[in-house]
């Protein structure tokens, strides 16, 4: 059984003109320890898409199975608690908590889904050149570091499912590479799946599978 199957999920949007169909029977999966890459041009839904995965946007129709549970199908509290034992987000807008630490930040998801690990945390840091910062907070960060911390913070969780949408698109290209390295390692590692959107080609092709996103449907 895979992680991860989202099957025919369908998705519109309200526009003046009308409905915008945006995801028009969509299906993929993600095995365990699998790392797969969703490319597609900008608006062609992939932020969508993996909000969808993450029980964040709700479906018109369609099943997105953590093993045997819908997401899409469970009420809030449900999609809650399925989410933070089970899923880490990396998404465009890092959502650190302000009032928090980069140490504390770091460990904000492990404490919550109960897998904070201090060794594991402490070594994340320094892998991914946050060392020197725990003790700063997040205004005070550059946007890359902030990437850098919403990306430790979904890491140090250890989630069966990592979803990150161009989690390296605010790195230099030395930068990134490191930490994409490092976000493929650990999903080997631990048997995570990682749903990653991504605009580079040289990224995608470093994955398992590339999934192109086209007209609403996986080309
Ligand atoms: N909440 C919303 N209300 C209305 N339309 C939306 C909403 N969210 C997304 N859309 C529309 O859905 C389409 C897909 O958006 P989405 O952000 O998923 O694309 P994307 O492939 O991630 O783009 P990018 O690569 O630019 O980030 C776009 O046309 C966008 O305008």
């Amino acid at each position: 059984m895979s992680l991860l199957a989202l099957k025919d999920i369908h998705k519109s949007f309200a526009s003046a003109e009308g409905p915008v169909a945006v995801l028009q029977g969509v299906s993929l999966a993600v095995q365990a320890g699998e790392v797969v890459a969703l490319t597609g041009e900008s608006g062609s839904g992939k932020s969508t898409l993996l909000h969808i995965a993450a029980g964040l946007e709700p479906v018109d129709a369609g099943q997105v199975l953590f093993g045997t549970q819908d997401m899409a199908a469970l009420p809030d509290a449900g999609r809650a608690q399925l989410r933070r034992g089970t899923v880490g987000l990396v998404f465009q807008q890092f959502n650190l908590v302000p009032s928090l630490s980069v140490g504390a930040n770091l460990a904000f998801q492990a404490r919550l889904a109960g897998k904070h690990d201090a060794a594991f945390c402490t070594d994340l840091a320094a892998r991914l050149g946050l060392a020197d910062l725990l003790s700063r907070y997040p205004e005070q960060l550059s946007g890359g570091q902030q990437q850098r911390v919403a990306i430790g913070r979904a890491l140090a969780a250890r989630p069966e499912v990592l979803l990150a949408d161009e989690p390296t698109g605010n790195l230099d290209e030395a930068t990134g590479d490191a930490v994409f390295a490092l976000m493929l390692e650990l999903a080997r590692a631990q048997g995570t799946g990682l749903l990653l959107v991504t605009h580079s080609a040289r990224l995608a092709g470093q994955c398992d599978h590339a999934i192109h996103l086209r007209n609403g449907r996986l080309a």
